[in-house]
């Protein structure tokens, strides 16, 4: 099952002790984790097998919109940071509007990816 990670700057930290919480669900071997550049990046020094594409600001995020687009990525987990502005919005409200075109589970915070996860979890 492929999954994107991303997370604005303010909530990098953030997504990296979310994925060490949950690090027994995120080393699964049917779990693949794509991601936006920085995030990817992050994400691969904290010790996570994750396929990184583009940095958001220049493209990353309409990259993952095109892998949900093709259905190949399935769940999207996406810390936004609500209260920094960024320069490539329209990318973003596009991610998100793509994930709804497709029926793909979006979490954009912690307490929804904990949801998400659990709940796949008992489906396996
Ligand atoms: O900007 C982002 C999402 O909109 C995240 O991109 P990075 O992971 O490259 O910082």
């Amino acid at each position: 099952m492929e999954i994107a990670i991303i997370a604005h700057d303010g909530k990098k930290d953030e997504m990296v002790k979310f994925l060490k919480e949950y690090e027994d669900f995120f080393h699964q071997d049917h779990i693949q984790l794509i991601a936006t550049g920085t995030t990817g990046n992050k994400v691969k020094s904290a010790g996570f097998k994750v396929q990184p594409y583009l940095s958001g600001p220049i493209g990353g995020d309409a990259q993952i919109a095109g892998r949900v687009a093709e259905e190949k990525c399935k769940m999207v987990i996406f810390f936004r940071d609500p209260l920094e502005k960024h320069p490539h919005e329209p990318d973003v409200l596009m991610l998100l509007r793509i994930c709804d075109v497709h029926n793909v589970p979006l979490a954009s915070n912690p307490a929804s990816a904990k949801l998400l996860i659990k709940g796949i979890s008992q489906a396996d």
